[in-house]
């Protein structure tokens, strides 16, 4: 039976990149390799999903995600999983509490592009999310203004940590977050979709050429 988690061990450190991942590109790479150096972490699990509960449209299928995925990333500190479709979650709180359980002493950060940071006080039980898991948000193109605005941003201003102190963010305790200017890399699952590079949208996901740059 395949485990639902990849190996860890307590007092590691693993980042979540949750995502549609439709497709994964060059944006999603390289925020992971900045997070593993910024946050000093051990690890980064990318969370592809079965579909983001705000977004109308589904996705790509799965399989079809995942494969992309992996051509995209590969790093031996990164692993692309199907957890969240393998424990029935759909919202983050869920599957936040249910990776707490599993892997009690196991350092997880949240990892999330400036974009979410904007939307975050939209999710289901966002304040639960922040109360129990470190959040390390990285600049994203266009949207590092509407970071600095965000609600989130607002209501958990005490726990900000300045990025100039990022690889103390997986041993805090939450409430804790912190934003890390990083080079930007403009790619979007959206503008490879625009451009008639992917097809998206309920199961019949697949790439239309062998491209994967956005
Ligand atoms: N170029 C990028 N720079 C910084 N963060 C990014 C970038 N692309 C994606 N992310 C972040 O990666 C995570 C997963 O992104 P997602 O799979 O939704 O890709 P996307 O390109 O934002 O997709 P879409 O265009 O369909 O909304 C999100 O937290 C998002 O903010
Ligand atoms: O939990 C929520 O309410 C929630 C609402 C919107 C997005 N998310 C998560 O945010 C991540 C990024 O989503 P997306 O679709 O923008 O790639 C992904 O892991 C989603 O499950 C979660």
């Amino acid at each position: 039976m395949k485990t639902l988690m990849p190996y860890v061990r307590p007092g590691m450190t693993v980042g979540l990149l949750g995502g549609s991942f439709d497709p994964a590109h060059e944006g999603h790479a390289h925020i992971t390799r900045e997070a593993l150096k910024r946050f000093g972490l051990d690890r980064v699990w990318w969370l592809v999903s079965p579909g983001n509960p705000l977004k109308e449209h589904g996705p790509a299928a799965l399989d079809a995600r995942i494969a992309r995925a992996r051509e995209v990333m590969q790093h031996p500190r990164v692993t692309i999983t199907d957890i969240e479709s393998r424990l029935g979650t759909r919202y983050t709180a869920q599957t936040l509490h249910a990776l707490l359980k599993r892997a009690p002493g196991v350092r997880f950060v949240w990892l999330m592009g400036a974009d979410n940071l904007a939307q975050f006080h939209r999710w289901q039980d966002w304040e639960w999310i922040m109360e129990n898991v470190p959040v390390g948000v990285l600049a994203r193109p266009g949207d590092r203004m509407a970071a600095r605005h965000a609600k989130a941003a607002e209501v958990y201003a005490h726990a900000r940590l300045s990025g100039r102190a990022s690889q103390l963010l997986p041993k805090m305790n939450a409430p804790a977050w912190c934003f890390i200017n990083v080079p930007m890399v403009d790619a979007s699952s959206t503008a490879i979709r625009a451009k008639g590079l992917w097809q998206s949208g309920g199961q019949s996901g697949r790439q239309t050429d062998g491209q994967s740059g956005a």
